[in-house]
């Protein structure tokens, strides 16, 4: 039975300002939820975003009234092992709120995993592989400081991918930036850009048409999220990959960029797409529709990083990698024992559910009262 669900707002300082169109990070706040059974499993979730209501609908502090005032007493009483059932009361009641569903699904699943002692990315499927390529983004705002965290990271051999966030300067100069970038790099590493949906269509068009000859390989929701015509007519227009972030909140839209034809690549994201199992729609779609696969993320901490890594495990297909990174963005640590990235690639955890332990002095040390 499930017995009750906690929620907590952590707030994290990142180890640099991380620059996006959208927001500049210096703290990012997880949202963790705690599920607790009657048969002594615990579960976590998470539900974290990114620049508080600068990037998505929900901020962290509607996320967890939304979870503690209606979510939560939904849920409370329910057989725990009975996710399928327990998620379906909470798609059926509560509208939106795709985030909070995330965190509220994790948890039960990771709960449910423990009281089967299997990973959880066995009920999801089953995992194809046990190590993810990961992106690493440069967002310092200074090109000579980005390259140099890019030559570390090679040298670490922590990341090969590399995704520039642009968007907020004109075209030209961040076109400049990043084929600044790419040079020094050169062949060692995927160059990619996202530009957070910053660029109208004309500005898209020279901006993508200068990075393509570049040699960049990626261009992520180069316009607005609702812009879907013109996203397909840029992925007619160049052969550069293109891909869908913002634009993708889930299955029904994964069908319809697919239907429009109009991007090369989905950014699978589970908080976007509702939850894990819809991700894993997400992820279908995109396989029967030709659409490449890659790993995205809402810069989440070690739980919400380690759900993504167990559907990303269970993809046949993952020719973009993934960008399961936010732990490493972070000054601090929630988990007993960090995710594990090396030859740059993360260890999809092998323990019971998640594979991850919270270590609750040091949520309690972070979190926000
Ligand atoms: O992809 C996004 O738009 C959000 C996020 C992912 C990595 C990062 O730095 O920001
Ligand atoms: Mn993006």
């Amino acid at each position: 039975m499930i017995q009750n669900i906690e929620t907590y707002l952590v707030d994290v300082p990142t180890i640099r300002p991380h620059r996006m169109s959208v927001a500049t990070m210096n703290t990012q706040t997880l949202v963790l939820v705690r599920l607790r059974c009657a048969d002594g499993i615990t579960g976590w979730g998470e539900a974290t975003t990114i620049g508080g209501l600068g990037y998505g609908g929900e901020s962290p502090e509607s996320i967890k009234t939304n979870i503690d005032t209606y979510i939560a007493p939904l849920l409370v009483g329910m057989e725990a092992s009975e996710v399928a059932k327990a998620m379906a009361r909470v798609r059926k009641v509560i509208q939106g709120n795709r985030f909070a569903k995330c965190a509220i699904e994790t948890a039960l699943l990771d709960a449910q995993a423990r009281r089967l002692n299997v990973p959880l990315s066995e009920l999801l499927g089953g995992r194809v592989r046990d190590a993810l390529p990961v992106a690493w983004v440069l967002a310092s705002g200074d090109t000579a400081r980005d390259i140099a965290e890019g030559e570390k990271m090679l040298e670490l051999r922590r990341h090969r991918i590399f995704k520039l966030k642009i968007g907020l300067r004109d075209v030209m100069d961040d076109v400049a930036h990043v084929l600044e970038i790419k040079r020094a790099l050169g062949e060692r590493a995927s160059v990619r850009v996202d530009v957070n949906q910053a660029w109208s269509e004309t500005d898209a068009v020279r901006g993508i048409a200068a990075l393509e000859a570049g040699g960049i390989d990626l261009i992520e929701q180069p316009v607005k999220a609702g812009n879907r015509a013109a996203l397909a007519r840029l992925k007619q227009r160049f052969d550069v990959a293109i891909m869908a972030d913002e634009a993708l909140h889930g299955p029904a839209d994964a069908l319809a960029l697919a239907q429009a034809d109009a991007a090369d690549v989905f950014a699978v994201k589970i908080t976007q797409s509702g939850g894990l199992l819809p991700a894993l729609e997400v992820a279908t779609v995109a396989r029967l529709a030709g659409v490449g696969l890659y790993g995205g993320t809402m810069l989440e901490g070690g739980v919400g990083t380690a759900a993504t890594a167990h559907v990303c495990s269970t993809f046949a297909e993952l020719a973009w990698g993934t960008e399961l990174f936010g732990p490493l963005l972070l000054t601090q640590e929630v988990l007993r024992e960090p995710l594990v990235y090396r030859d740059f690639m993360l260890q999809v955890p092998t323990g019971p559910g998640l594979g991850v332990e919270i270590d609750m002095d040091k949520l309690r040390a972070m979190q926000r009262v």
